[in-house]
């Protein structure tokens, strides 16, 4: 046996000792090469949809509510340094519990997390360049985690000598180790729901625990697979709902998080239970298979950032790629594309109508290629008439989409802007895959050339439906409406009611 596999044994056995329960006989855990994952569970045998692979003891998993550490700073403290806003409090916690050694009752498990990362957060600058043309970088947050590292956790460490003695703070309570209990929690951990009754819902110790903000994976009630608990985002970047907060606490799950995943291959989920978390194939299994959790089949941009891998399958279309890729529009860049006879004073008064009427300031093109109708909402209400703005403002309602030459014409050079923010062009990409590439890079290009196919796919869909429409007698042009009567087609649903939260 590897050291690595004698280090995997002995944190498996303290989970049975735990109180945890694996099925042996039915899945077991291995490694795959890193650009695979590392770490994953494989089914020993055939399996039906249902059958229980492992139960978690829900003392066994770390969170604040089951960490000493926020009883002994006092709930009222916990409150007040703000530690119960965000993944802070659960980062101290993992930070305390890591500090406190063999006498930490997650030893074992902190142990076997990972100490360094494939996501960009920790990335030099020359690799972050291959990203140039995503939002992966603008939406590290590494500065946010650090001003919350600094003003918040820091001074609550250095305010009681007594739980974070001065030397231990150099080792266990750095910036450093503080990005790396933040990546742990964004890549493994999960929103657990708390159940009804449970200890310290009705007592004070309820406040200490109402955190989160953000986590990997999902939880499903033991009835519904269907009742998503839909996963908040990171907490480097942005505020979730207080309501949401109040009902999960976000949790590092020993063993669950042992499962990777990939796009559209989920046959395992984590459902919960009064006493016990347990993971339950999701569909028939067979030996041989690995047992996949879902991520939310999320696209190459964000699961890098987040996980610090990418997926790559076959594409329906040809090529490889991740089916779940998007890219985004800022309005920024439409505004930038629309013609200079439209006055600035015009463009500003729209915007901050739109935004205030819940339109979205990123434009979202899946890999459908269809032209989000925001998109199209958004460039319609530029081009209507001081007359027609007006009325569209007095209904307060944002108008339907209707495509035109005008409009198109904006899409399009909207669209070209965008690609231009890459550096390399699709071509230069497809040749340097064939490279041999550090992992970094390969995962870099994967997640740029996602984004650039789908733009090239919905420029070709702009184009064309231009070129129907200049096909069509005059008086039908203006006539239609999102792209219905055409071949190709535009998106059909109405303007967000929520800002975009990237
Ligand atoms: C919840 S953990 C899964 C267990 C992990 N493989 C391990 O060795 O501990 C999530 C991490 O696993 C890796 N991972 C999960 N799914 C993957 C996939 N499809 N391809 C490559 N890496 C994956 C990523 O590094 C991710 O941050």
């Amino acid at each position: 046996m590897t050291e690595r596999e004698t280090d995997l044994q002995s944190f498996l056995s303290w989970f049975q000792r735990g109180g945890g329960r694996i099925d042996t006989s039915a899945m077991g855990f291995c490694y795959f090469s890193q650009a695979e994952g590392d770490r994953g569970a494989v089914a020993l045998k055939d399996m039906p949809e249902g059958h229980v692979l492992f139960t978690i003891p829900r003392s066994l998993t770390l969170s604040t509510r089951n960490s000493s550490l926020p009883k002994l700073l006092g709930p009222r403290v916990w409150k007040e340094k703000r530690m119960d806003k965000g993944w802070a409090g659960l980062i101290l916690c993992m930070m305390w519990e890591t500090a406190q050694g063999l006498s930490s009752k997650w030893q074992e498990y902190l142990e076997t997390l990972p100490t360094t990362f494939e996501t960009p957060m920790f990335w030099d600058g020359i690799d972050l360049e291959e990203l140039k043309g995503t939002y992966v970088v603008d939406k590290l947050g590494k500065e946010e985690a650090e001003k919350t590292y600094n003003e918040t956790l820091l001074p609550v460490v250095e305010s009681r000598p007594d739980l974070f003695p001065a030397d231990s703070i150099a080792v266990h309570y750095t910036l450093e180790q503080y990005h790396v209990m933040g990546s742990r929690i964004l890549s493994r951990s999960f929103d657990v729901e708390r159940w009804e009754g449970e200890e310290g819902n009705e007592t004070e110790d309820s406040e200490v625990a109402d955190t989160s903000m953000g986590s990997a994976m999902d939880v499903d009630l033991p009835t519904s697979s269907s009742a998503d608990n839909p996963n908040h985002e990171d907490p480097e970047n942005e505020n979730s709902d207080d309501e949401e907060e109040d009902e999960v606490d976000v949790s590092m799950v020993p063993v669950a998080d042992l499962l990777n995943a990939r796009y559209g291959t989920e046959n395992a989920k984590l459902f919960y239970e009064p006493t016990e978390l347990k993971m339950l194939t999701t569909k028939p299994v067979k030996a041989g298979e690995q047992i996949w959790n879902t991520y939310g089949d999320l696209p190459n941009a964000k699961l890098l950032r987040r996980y610090g891998h990418v997926d790559v399958l076959e594409l329906p279309g040809g090529g490889k790629g991740n089916p779940g890729d998007v890219v985004e529009l800022r309005a920024d860049l439409v505004v930038s594309a629309l013609p200079p006879t439209i006055p600035k004073s015009k463009v500003q008064e729209i915007i901050d109508w739109y935004l205030e009427e819940g339109g979205d300031d990123v434009l979202v093109f899946e890999a459908d290629m269809e032209l989000p109708s925001q998109l199209l909402t958004l460039i319609r209400l530029f081009l209507l008439s001081p007359e027609e703005l007006k009325k569209v403002q007095d209904k307060g309602k944002l108008p339907k989409n209707k495509v035109d030459a005008p409009l198109l014409d904006i899409v399009i050079r909207a669209l070209q802007m965008r690609m231009q923010e890459y550096p390399t062009s699709i071509e230069d990409d497809e040749t340097l895959l064939t490279g041999d590439l550090s992992l970094k890079k390969r995962n870099a290009i994967f997640v740029r050339l996602g984004e650039k196919n789908i733009l090239r796919g919905a420029l070709q869909n702009a184009e064309a439906i231009r070129s129907t429409l200049a096909e069509q007698p005059s008086d039908t042009k203006d006539k239609e409406k999102g792209g219905n009567k055409n071949k190709r087609k535009t998106s059909s649903d109405g303007p967000a009611s929520k800002k975009s939260r990237r």
